[in-house]
């Protein structure tokens, strides 16, 4: 096993993904090589309908390759937590109902669901919010109540869709500010697809510039701006040259 395999937690090799519907076949996805590593924070950028919610999907084991592998050097799968664009909260159940539902499903005892589930409340800093039902949170609230959600089964991987593109443009930067807080206290292996060149030079360690369709991987950059990343960051030299970068990679 060669030593970047060893130190990812999924390894995608050659793989292509490609759909059959009425107009024939599509090829989405054309020898995508790449790795998700331990704990690391990882962005997915690329142009609209290039790919991106399909490589996430395909990380999710919600679909398998046309062709490729995935290989998982720790021995199993990682297990996962979902965030969408939309919360899809159950509007019929509380906030802390919500956020309990995917340890209800597996059985968990009552008691030990919801020391986790109020510890993760307090974690997304909705402690006040604990019985209140979901048409009464903002669009900002309900993503933290479905990040919570997410990380209640304590995924290996935290995979997000998006997760802020539906919300206005100061909440989505709280919103940053708050994934990271939550990303540094629990420590995840985080994969989000983001339309926003800022959004992921701000948060992440690393970028991924998927190509057109069928996307390939242009670009594979490190973003090692220092954290805490302030506004001030985004007037730095090597923020506006990683920018520069992956906008001429995209285009
Ligand atoms: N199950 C499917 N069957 C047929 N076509 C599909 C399927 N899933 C995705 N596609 C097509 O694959 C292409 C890529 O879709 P995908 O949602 O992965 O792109 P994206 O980069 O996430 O898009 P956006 O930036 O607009 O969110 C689209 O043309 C989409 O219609």
């Amino acid at each position: 096993m060669k030593m970047d395999q060893a130190a990812s937690v999924i390894s995608l090799q050659h793989i292509s993904q490609n759909f059959t519907d009425q107009h024939g076949q599509l090829e989405v996805l054309a020898e995508i090589h790449a790795d998700v590593r331990p704990q690391e924070f990882l962005c997915l950028l690329g142009p609209s309908g290039c790919g991106k919610t399909t490589l996430l999907r395909l990380l999710a084991g919600l679909i398998k390759p046309t062709s490729g592998e995935m290989v998982f050097p720790q021995g199993h799968p990682p297990s996962i937590g979902l965030v969408f664009q939309q919360s899809n909260l159950m509007p019929w159940r509380t906030v802390l109902d919500n956020i309990l539902l995917p340890l209800e499903m597996r059985g968990i005892p009552h008691s030990e669901a919801l020391e986790q589930a109020q510890a993760l409340i307090e974690l997304i800093g909705l402690g006040e919010f604990t019985h209140v039902w979901p048409d009464s949170l903002s669009g900002g609230m309900a993503q933290r109540v479905a990040i919570a959600r997410a990380l209640i089964q304590d995924p290996d991987l935290l995979l997000l869709d998006e997760p802020f593109g539906a919300l206005d443009a100061l909440t989505r930067e709280k919103m940053g500010a708050e994934l990271l807080r939550i990303w540094q206290a629990r420590r995840k292996t985080v994969v989000m697809v983001t339309h926003s060149i800022s959004e992921a030079l701000l948060l992440s360690d690393r970028v991924l510039v998927l190509s057109q369709r069928p996307a390939h991987v242009l670009l594979d950059l490190t973003v090692d701006l220092p954290r805490p990343r302030g506004e001030d960051v985004r007037y730095s030299e090597e923020f506006q040259h990683m920018a520069r970068r992956i906008r001429s990679a995209i285009q």
